[in-house]
């Protein structure tokens, strides 16, 4: 393929017209939205109206004349339809390290009650650290051992034993992407509890959380969503338990009755239990604008469409990787079927300094560095979001990568100091 043929498949595109929701600055390629999805057209405008106008004129009487106090659950109700879950199953609230938390307990105490025999939690040590900082806290309070597995082929002989299986659906190092439905149903047949972290996936593949009968499951709001940096997070929980599920964070807007102030906690019906405190507006407002560009894509053939997209994508940056850069790795897998919306590589030496190279020359990817102590390579990582990623910025950011490669423009001294934030 060369430049041209891109150029050819963008303008045949059927959901070309979905970047035009999103304001990118000019000349940048983003390959990022992975880890901070894009702004949305509507954004600024919606957050400018709920603080002027909603906080600013009608101040807490917005809480009922705007809505305020119901936006969880209308967002939430979005959320479920990029998730496959049903109406009412979805709340907005907190972090996804916050979600983890109260979920995992939640699966933890139900595990308890049904199964005391089993006293082990099992995640993937390649899962984000937060899962498994939370994980381990829980385990330690709660008296279980986590148990982390190198590859998934380990997980089904641990599930005799397991209470809790914890995975993250695509994993944010490689973009593996796990079969919900099947390793679902093997954790159940086993009797073991599923939770599953979207964060990589909400927005970016089709979900289906009712389909997979799956235990509980959360996600972020500001990668494949769109929401802005620091969005809430969701939580959904499985019809089948929303009768009995506690949550350790029993705070009074999850209470039945908020307004009573009554000193007993009484929870609420079904998922809105997982709130705690008050909720989050201006960041659930401006999550609802980033969860709507998701939605917009209905129009155009919904998640299906963009998983077809973002597959052609990542593959087309596979195959010009595998023509043109002969020194690195495709860490993701070549699989459709095990792929998630990125494109991970490896490199033998300099990773950081070439991906601080791509930035300079306005292609922003990001480096997740190898974990001390293991075999794993750094990363060079590169998100596609359907929505607004085009087949031209692949192939040009290929072409720079090339440019960066062939210069030994990464060699360069200004590289060599890592930030902060990576
Ligand atoms: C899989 C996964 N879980 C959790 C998080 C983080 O959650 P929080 O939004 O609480 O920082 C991230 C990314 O930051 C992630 O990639
Ligand atoms: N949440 C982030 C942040 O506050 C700063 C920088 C990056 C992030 C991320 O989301 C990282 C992301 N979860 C990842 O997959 O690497």
């Amino acid at each position: 393929m060369n430049r041209d043929d891109a150029v050819a498949l963008d303008r045949t595109d059927p959901l070309a017209p979905l970047r035009d929701l999103f304001d990118l600055p000019e000349g940048t390629i983003y390959l990022d939205g992975n880890s901070l999805g894009a702004l949305p057209r509507t954004t600024a405008g919606r957050v400018a109206e709920v603080v002027t106008q909603e906080w600013g004129q009608g101040l807490i009487g917005s809480w009922n004349t705007a809505s305020w106090i119901s936006l969880p659950q209308r967002v939430g109700d979005k959320v479920a339809r990029i998730v496959g879950a049903g109406q009412g199953e979805v709340v907005i609230a907190d972090s996804t390290s916050l979600n983890v938390y109260k979920v995992l307990a939640s699966a933890l105490s139900m595990a308890a009650a049904d199964s005391p025999d089993r006293t082990v939690v099992v995640s993937e040590r390649s899962n984000f650290p937060t899962d498994l900082y939370i994980a381990s806290s829980l385990c330690r309070e709660r008296g279980y051992e986590l148990v982390l597995v190198d590859s998934p082929d380990e997980i089904e002989g641990l599930l005799d034993r397991t209470a809790v299986l914890m995975l993250t659906e695509v994993n944010y190092r490689t973009g593996y992407l796990h079969s919900m439905a099947s390793v679902t149903a093997a954790a159940h047949e086993h009797g073991a509890l599923v939770v599953w972290d979207l964060c990589h996936s909400a927005g970016a593949v089709p979900v289906d959380l009712g389909g997979a009968d799956a235990d509980f499951a959360i996600g972020c709001g500001y990668k494949f969503l769109n929401g802005g940096p620091g969005s809430p997070a969701f939580l959904w929980v499985n019809p089948r338990h929303v009768a009995r599920f506690e949550q350790p964070l029993s705070g009074w807007m999850g209470h039945a009755a908020p307004f009573e102030m009554s000193p007993g906690y009484r929870p609420a019906e079904g998922v809105s239990r997982y709130l705690s405190g008050t909720p989050a507006v201006i960041g659930i407002s401006a999550l609802e604008c980033g969860v709507d560009t998701v939605l917009a894509a209905e129009a155009y053939g919904g998640l299906p469409a963009l998983r077809e997209k973002s597959l052609a994508l990542t593959r087309l940056f596979a195959d010009l990787v595998a023509a043109r850069l002969p020194g690195f790795t495709i860490e993701s897998p070549l699989d459709d079927a095990q792929r998630g919306s990125q494109l991970s590589l490896s490199v033998g030496d300099g990773a950081y300094a070439i991906v601080q190279a791509l930035i300079e020359r306005g292609v922003v990817g990001d480096f997740r560095a190898g974990p001390k102590n293991s075999t794993q390579p750094d990363i060079l990582r590169f998100g596609v979001t359907p929505l607004y990623t085009r087949y031209v910025d692949i192939w040009d950011a290929v072409d720079h990568l090339v440019a960066v490669m062939d210069n030994e423009e990464w060699r360069a001294e200004r590289f060599a100091t890592r930030g902060a934030v990576t």
